[in-house]
């Protein structure tokens, strides 16, 4: 950290204009934060963002394999929207309702930071009936919230659908799902999070459909769980992937194909 930090600093003394800036840039030219505080800031935002994105998009993958009726309505919504001569792009992402559907279903039944970030209490409160004293590590039980049997109908089913024309967002604002937290310590990264995950589900399955390895089904596929830092699938998941668009498509957005 130390190494990148003084390069950084060497370019930016070299080069009269930098016109592009980046986090790095912005939080070196503060006057009011010191260098300890950068590297802790940045090694924050690595550690929290390293795993939890990649997890998501695996557990996605993992539940589309073992439901295809599921894979080919994304399928079908992304060839209505995108059509088979061109890559996804970001700005399509809004329009794909049902992939946005996958997208909250998998954070919903794949609550990756399960136990949230311990929080603690500053006074004495009270929160639903239950005494907090002052000075208490708090922790909030998002991964049994977004499986409450109360809230969701078959709460360990994956199905996509149930958010199609239903209001709750996984955005902080209902209680009932929460898979980023919500207020001032709801997780910062959320809004790249939501991007990368929608964008990366979609890029494979519009453009590079995936299957088994010959002799298994959908129904081998295991959601085993690794509970560290974050909940994470416990076993490998292996995949075949191929090419599903013209070659033209990959070529012109600069993708080198082998084998297909
Ligand atoms: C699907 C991906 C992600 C999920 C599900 C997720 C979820 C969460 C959750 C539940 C928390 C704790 C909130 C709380 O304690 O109330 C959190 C905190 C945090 N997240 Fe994320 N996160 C994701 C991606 C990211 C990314 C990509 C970054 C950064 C680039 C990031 C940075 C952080 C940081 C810095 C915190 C600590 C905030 C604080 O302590 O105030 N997260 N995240």
């Amino acid at each position: 950290m130390d190494s990148i930090i003084d390069n950084r600093l060497k370019e930016n003394s070299n080069s009269k204009s930098n016109t592009e800036e980046d986090l790095l840039d912005v939080l070196l030219a503060m006057s009011n934060v010191s260098r300890v505080q950068v590297k802790v800031l940045l090694l924050d935002i690595i550690s929290a963002g390293a795993e939890t994105t990649p997890d998501t998009i695996v557990r996605a993958i993992t539940e589309l394999v073992r439901h295809p009726n599921i894979i080919e309505r994304l399928q079908s919504e992304l060839d209505d929207v995108i059509g088979k001569e061109r890559l996804v792009e970001e700005a399509d992402l809004n329009n794909l309702e049902y992939l946005q559907a996958v997208v909250k279903e998998t954070l919903r039944l794949h609550t990756v930071v399960g136990l949230g970030i311990p929080h603690f209490s500053t006074e004495a409160t009270k929160v639903s009936g239950y005494d907090i004293p002052a000075n208490t590590q708090v922790m909030l039980n998002y991964y049994a919230i977004n499986r409450d049997a109360k809230v969701w109908k078959n709460p360990l089913k994956f199905d996509p659908s149930r958010f199609l024309n239903s209001p709750v967002d996984v955005r902080g604002h209902h209680y009932v799902l929460l898979p980023f937290g919500a207020g001032r310590r709801r997780c910062p990264g959320m809004n790249l999070a939501l991007v990368n995950v929608a964008y990366n589900i979609a890029q494979l399955i519009h453009a590079c459909p995936i299957s088994l390895p010959e002799g298994l089904t959908h129904l081998d596929v295991d959601v085993e769980e690794k509970f560290g830092m974050t909940v994470a699938r416990g076993n490998p998941l292996n995949l075949l992937i191929k090419r599903r668009l013209p070659l033209d498509v990959y070529r012109r957005a600069g993708l080198q194909l082998s084998g297909v």
